[in-house]
């Protein structure tokens, strides 16, 4: 299938591009970028005043298959993730069964090829079952495709063990994802320690129990030379270490979420509001302006959602007993462009790379850009749309997104993966 997408506003600081181009796209590729290009043979697809840039990767989503259907599948979250604008993601692992072996990475795979709308790139956990004990099968996920390793959902306790996974896996060539929590330091911790937790009574997750796993990995990196990625970062001193990894030398790289940019414990003053129930928790003003500084200067290397599903019922408890995580991949576009775009923080190519191309290139995948003979994964957005997170409802299966009801300015309306339309005018196909 030919397309001809014509007159959008392209920006692909890669190709360096930003200006108003037509794209050609022939079967998976794309076959030309221009001025005035023929329509011969193409579907003609009219994008005057929007936005089309390289496809988005998201890479940090939950697809809850195999094992936790009732939150979501890989059909409903990558259906979300085609609304969202992303043309992948990358899946965690704390699936049941765990995702530490070859088997599951390809039954991930297989049924994202069936059912899927966007790209899977799995990874793989570290250590079998999560559990932190004996590392999983390291090689045997690479050959099946794992793009990176990561016991997500719980860090890696202990020290030796991570350092045993990373001395052994980094033959693989893959990034080390972490997840930093010490769970010996923040025990049942619910909401970040401080003001807020004392006047809601809830127990604290005090930023120290991040930042000691941020600090301890990367003097594993350090030692070992594998690759570290920071994921979910939340705290400003945390981030600091990340800086001073990179001033280093070191391979270490780390992403935000947009809740931890855009939202902060205060949301939760007199609300118990479960949707931001979340690992690491919603931090402090002074936390969130630390990590958009970061956005801005280049510590931080990619936004990413850690899109969480869960079900009604189990958000619908009390605070202390519903589960940790906020959906997003279908509001992360629309918040990074109405709070760091629209806002003169950062300009549509850093956008890009935070979003695009630093993603794909931590993990490793096929690079993405708008230039004749790249694969054709495009998104495009239109940055003057106006809508508001979930009144519409979602494609996720789930509705545990600490954003709703938020007014936002930009949203995907079409995306193409593999030069196949995922998004319609706003509609997944
Ligand atoms: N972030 C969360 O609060 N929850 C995630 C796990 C995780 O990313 O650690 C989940 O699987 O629900
Ligand atoms: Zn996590
Ligand atoms: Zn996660």
């Amino acid at each position: 299938m030919a397309f001809l997408l014509k007159s959008a506003h392209v920006v692909d600081p890669v190709a360096g591009i930003d200006g108003v181009v037509d794209v050609k796209i022939d079967g998976d590729k794309i076959a030309e970028v221009g001025e005035n290009l023929s329509a011969e043979g193409c579907e003609v697809i009219d994008l005057a005043g929007k936005v089309l840039v390289p496809g988005l990767v998201d890479m940090h989503v939950h697809l809850r298959e195999p094992g936790y259907e009732h939150k979501g599948t890989i059909e409903s979250e990558t259906r979300a993730a085609a609304k969202g604008g992303f043309t992948g993601v990358c899946s965690m692992p704390n699936t049941d069964p765990v995702t530490d072996n070859g088997t599951v990475i390809e039954y991930v795979k297989s049924v994202a090829a069936r059912e899927g709308h966007c790209r899977v790139y799995p990874s793989g956990a570290c250590s079998k079952g999560l559990k932190g004990e004996i590392i999983a099968e390291m090689g045997d996920m690479v050959a099946h495709g794992a793009v990176a390793f990561t016991d997500d959902g719980r860090g890696v306790q202990g020290a030796g063990m991570m350092r045993r996974c990373m001395d052994y896996g980094k033959m693989f060539g893959k990034v080390f994802m972490s997840h930093c929590q010490d769970e010996d330091l923040v025990g049942d911790g619910q909401v970040n320690e401080g003001v807020v937790s004392t006047r809601l009574g809830l127990l604290g997750w005090p930023a120290e129990g991040e930042e000691i796993q941020i600090a301890r990995d990367i003097a594993l990196a350090r030692l070992t030379g594998a690759k570290l990625h920071i994921q979910h970062i939340s705290t400003a001193r945390g981030l600091k270490l990340v800086r001073a990894a990179k001033a280093e030398g070191l391979d270490v790289t780390c992403e935000a979420t947009p809740h931890h940019l855009f939202l902060t414990e205060d949301a939760l003053d007199g609300t118990y509001d479960t949707r931001l129930k979340m690992n690491p928790p919603l931090r402090t003003a002074a936390d969130a302006e630390a990590l958009i500084a970061g956005v801005v200067d280049g510590t931080v290397d990619a936004i990413a959602t850690d899109h969480a599903p869960h079900a009604a019922w189990e958000k619908a408890r009390e605070f202390e007993l519903a589960p940790f995580g906020t959906t997003g991949i279908e509001c992360a576009l629309g918040l990074v462009l109405t709070k760091l775009v629209e806002t003169g923080t950062i300009d549509y190519a850093r956008m890009v790379e935070l979003m695009s191309v630093n993603p794909r290139r931590i993990l490793g995948v096929e690079p993405a850009s708008i230039a004749a003979g790249s694969v054709a994964d495009i998104t495009v957005f239109d940055p003057a749309a106006t809508w508001t997170v979930g009144a519409d409802g979602y494609e996720s299966k789930a509705d545990n997104c600490a954003f709703e009801g938020v007014e936002l300015t930009g949203r995907a309306t079409d995306v193409f993966v593999g030069g196949v339309r995922t998004l319609a005018d706003g509609v997944v196909c």
